[in-house]
């Protein structure tokens, strides 16, 4: 088979070929692809995936750091040193900004390949047909000239022409923005527009309906998705912590920048040499910024991620970690997530409650013959039926998520039949008759208030129930439209058990002990969803309806959503509706759900959560995937989350209030003493082992009452614990700053030698006491990681300053005295920082 057949760009409109001459021009055929040809066309087309591979990515990490301003100016730093013969200073800022950018995106890479790994297990899979037999392979592994079966609940992988379909729609509002469905066949199309290409599909789009066996002639990032793709990425709205993190970042270079020129500015008119005062200024500057931040982030979210998939939930998007943690609202349907996954069929009865072998027989009709998704009620009607089937399949009006029903057209000798099933008011409000002794009576107010009752009483035992009904149809009418779905002829219910699960009750009671609000938003009625969150401890009673809700406008359901935990009877859009009005009212609101009816909801919500046997749609619109379904996973994901904030916060209270404390007091220091009080290379010494100091923080161990409630990212909180820490620190400056200059009347060289290490001990060893709310000593004991980065660095630090090497950064030896009386220094301040710690926390909660 020819590789080189030619595949031409997206905007080429394929609609417009024949199926069979498309078949030729792509060297494929009905029956699919040879695995050997589809590796072949895999090396040629890459694979079908609409990010940018990887590879990229660390050169455009690298270019992105070389383009940071601090980096630029380092580099002009180490340029000027060079120049002007300072060889020591050139080496030494080279080997600072190698190591650092090393650290940074080496980390970094580590991190989110391991966060890719996990993604890629929890990848959206297609149905393909290769070497004659159908698979079901990732995505990223199709090729132009596969053969792909489509069903309900699919996301179409890449784009092609449908060779052979039924009842097929699509949602494909992510390329049109048109909300309804669009019909697909494989009739001829001469459209000049994609979105009238009736016989064609495109990456993204979704099957709402129906089944298709579609020719791939696009992949990857030749589709039209792939095309609108990075536009839409760059949509998804940042994080709370994000945002955060973002806006400190531009208060501290605000503040960086206002500071190093007031420095700058300050020396050059107060005379002294330009050459040291501006490399002053750019150490300082580079002191300032928290450059590994970003690092911190991503390492963090990783490794959290990591942790989480041990506990059996796969993080998509890493920033999500966070939202988990800040969850307040956790909202889910019911099958599967308080339920067993498997429904049984308890018994089919007549409309007064008697068992019936009829109402089986055309159930089981209605489920053999729809196409539509295999809900878990068509599994358990279907369970225990190994006989074959004496009726033919003849039409079908598929099931949708408003209509709550289905209807299929079979046939038995003369006898031709429309078998509805569907939620019982849904059939009740289309039938007309009910069937009493093989007789059809019309369907009166006595009538109707009898079958409520045997309704009734079916569902306060907490049994989930179908109803169905038939009518007779001249022979010969196939062409179905929903009006034919009327006059029907009532005959009874299916009977469905559907228990809750024996731990979700511990899983309720947990999530609630965690501070989360759990709501269950459900397609069911009204009587089964109060009776299954009785049982598994769902305390309230009030139930919101979607019949309710249709009524409200989104003002009035905002208003309503804090009190009502239940919600039955609602449809997708009303599940995404409930979710908005919770996002409205403030709460950061998560959505477990694993079918096409729950992907709207997903999708809207912040944590979008689903299990790893749902729906492609709803897999792909979520941020996390639990691979059991069930509530109890959540929990520790939950405690994960929080610990994931609890460490990043760490890294944010450090940089404010230990490193930009000392920087600020250097920088005033040096406006008062007649020389500089660090060399510039000494400051970014600090610098270089402060960093390295924090990289054990990601790894960290966190107290428990970190994770007992939501936590969510508070500005006006760090700026108060930076300004009560700040200060302290500051304190302490002054007093290091008197001692030496005054006490012991040092000299240049002796007051460096003396700061760097009062600076730099202070600095590293306040992260004992930041890392915990609590006295340290009663506080979980720090990860090993942590105390090696952080006392190692401070050992190099003390090997630099006191050991052989100090001559080269500009070091002296200092009397043992002026040593003791630093370590008298960084004690005093330890007390003191521990002390205000606690009033600056208190302060914040
Ligand atoms: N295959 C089917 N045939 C007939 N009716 C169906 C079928 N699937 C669902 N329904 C009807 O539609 C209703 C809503 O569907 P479904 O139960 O899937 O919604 P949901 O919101 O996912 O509910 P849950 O909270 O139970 O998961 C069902 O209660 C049932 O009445
Ligand atoms: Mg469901």
């Amino acid at each position: 088979m020819q590789a080189s057949h030619e595949v031409k760009r997206a905007d080429h409109a394929f609609w417009h070929e024949t199926a069979d001459g498309l078949l030729t021009r792509l060297g494929s055929r009905l029956t699919g692809l040879t695995q050997e040809e589809a590796d072949r066309r895999l090396q040629t087309y890459g694979p079908n995936l609409i990010e940018a591979t990887h590879g990229e990515a660390v050169l455009l990490k690298l270019g992105k750091r070389l383009l940071n301003p601090l980096v630029a100016l380092l580099i002009a730093a180490a340029a000027i040193s060079g120049i002007s013969g300072d060889f020591g200073s050139f080496f030494i800022i080279l080997a600072v900004l190698t190591l650092s950018i090393t650290l940074d995106i080496v980390q970094e890479y580590h991190a989110e390949k391991a966060a890719e790994a996990l993604r890629h297990s929890v990848a959206v899979r297609a149905e393909v047909v290769r070497d004659r037999t159908p698979v079901a392979l990732p995505v990223s592994q199709l090729v132009p000239g596969d053969i792909v079966l489509l069903r309900i609940g699919d996301l179409v992988p890449a784009d092609g022409l449908v060779l052979d379909s039924e009842n097929l729609q699509l949602d494909e509002s992510i390329l049109t923005g048109e909300p309804f469905p669009a019909r697909k066949n494989n009739a001829p199309c001469a459209a000049k527009d994609a979105a009238d290409a009736q016989n064609a599909l495109f990456a993204g789009t979704s099957v709402v309906a129906g089944k298709a066996t579609m020719l791939l002639v696009e992949t990857g990032q030749r589709t039209r998705f792939g095309a609108i793709a990075s536009a839409l990425a760059a949509n998804v709205p940042p994080t709370a912590l994000e945002q955060g993190v973002r806006r400190l970042g531009l208060l501290i270079l605000r503040l960086t920048i206002f500071l190093t020129l007031f420095v700058l500015l300050a020396h050059l008119a107060s005379d002294r040499p330009a050459m040291q005062s501006i490399l002053f200024a750019v150490a300082l500057a580079v002191g300032l910024t928290p450059e590994l931040l970003p690092m911190v982030m991503t390492v963090t979210l990783a490794r959290g991620a990591q942790r989480m998939a041990r506990q059996k939930v796969i993080v998509k998007r890493l920033s999500a970690i966070h939202d988990l943690g800040a969850m307040g609202v956790l909202c889910f349907d019911k099958t599967g997530t308080l339920t067993q996954a498997k429904i049984s069929l308890a018994e089919c009865v007549d409309w007064q409650g008697i068992k019936s072998d009829q109402v089986l027989e055309l159930a089981r009709v209605n489920s053999r013959f729809q196409t539509g998704a295999r809900s878990g009620l068509d599994d358990a009607i279907l369970a225990d039926c190994i006989a074959g089937t004496d009726w033919t399949r003849r039409g079908e009006l598929p099931f949708d998520f408003s209509r709550r029903c289905l209807s299929v057209l079979a046939e038995r000798g003369q006898d031709t039949l429309l078998v509805t099933k569907g939620a019982p008011e849904a059939v009740l409000s289309r039938a007309v008759a009910v069937e009493i002794d093989g007789l059809a009576h019309p369907l009166d107010e006595s009538l109707r208030t009898r079958i409520d009752a045997a309704q009734q009483r079916l569902n306060a035992q907490g049994f989930r129930l179908l109803g169905v009904a038939v009518k007779s149809v001249p022979a010969g009418h196939t062409a179905l439209t929903l009006d034919d779905e009327r006059g029907l002829t009532f005959l009874g219910f299916c009977v469905f058990a559907d228990p809750p699960k024996p731990d979700a009750t511990k899983a309720v009671a947990e999530l609630s002990a965690l501070g989360v609000r759990l709501k269950v938003i459900s397609g069911d009625h009204a009587a089964v969803v109060r009776h299954v969150a009785g049982a598994v401890g769902l305390g309230s009673d009030n139930v919101l309806t979607g019949a309710e809700i249709a009524e409200l406008t989104d003002a009035g359901l905002a208003a309503k959503v804090e009190q009502i935990d239940l919600f039955a009877r609602v449809d997708p859009d009303q599940k995404k509706r409930i979710i908005e009005a919770l996002r409205k009212r403030g709460h950061v609101t998560g959505f477990l759900g694993d079918g096409i009816n729950d992907a709207p909801a997903i999708h809207a919500a912040h944590v979008g959560l689903s299990v790893e046997g749902a729906t492609d749609v709803a897999r792909a619109a979520a941020d996390m995937i639990l691979l059991a379904s069930d509530l109890n996973v959540l929990a520790e994901g939950v405690r994960e989350g929080r610990r994931t904030f609890a460490n990043i916060l760490k890294y944010v209270r450090m940089g404010t209030s230990s490193n930009f404390g000392n920087m600020l007091s250097m920088a005033l220091a040096s406006l008062v003493l007649p020389f500089l009080p660090l060399l510039p290379l000494q400051i970014l010494l600090n610098n270089l082992l402060y960093d390295l100091s924090e990289i054990g923080i990601p790894f960290d161990s966190v107290d428990a009452e970190e994770t007992t409630r939501p936590h969510i990212w508070d500005m006006a909180a760090v700026l108060r614990f930076t300004i009560v820490m700040g200060v302290v620190s500051s304190l302490f400056d002054a007093a290091t700053f008197l001692i030496l200059w005054k006490g012991f009347g040092a000299g240049a060289a002796e007051f460096q030698t003396g700061w760097f290490l009062e600076s730099i001990a202070t600095q590293i060893l306040v992260i004992f006491l930041i890392r915990t709310a609590r006295v340290p000593w009663r506080s979980r004991a720090p990860h090993i990681a942590l105390v090696v980065t952080s006392l190692g660095a401070l050992a190099a630090a003390f090997f630099v300053v006191l050991g052989p090497l100090q001559s080269l950064f500009g070091f002296v030896p200092l009397p043992w005295p002026l040593v003791g009386a630093m370590a008298a220094v960084t004690v005093a301040y330890l007390a003191s920082a521990e002390v205000a710690k606690h009033f600056a926390l208190k302060q914040g909660a």
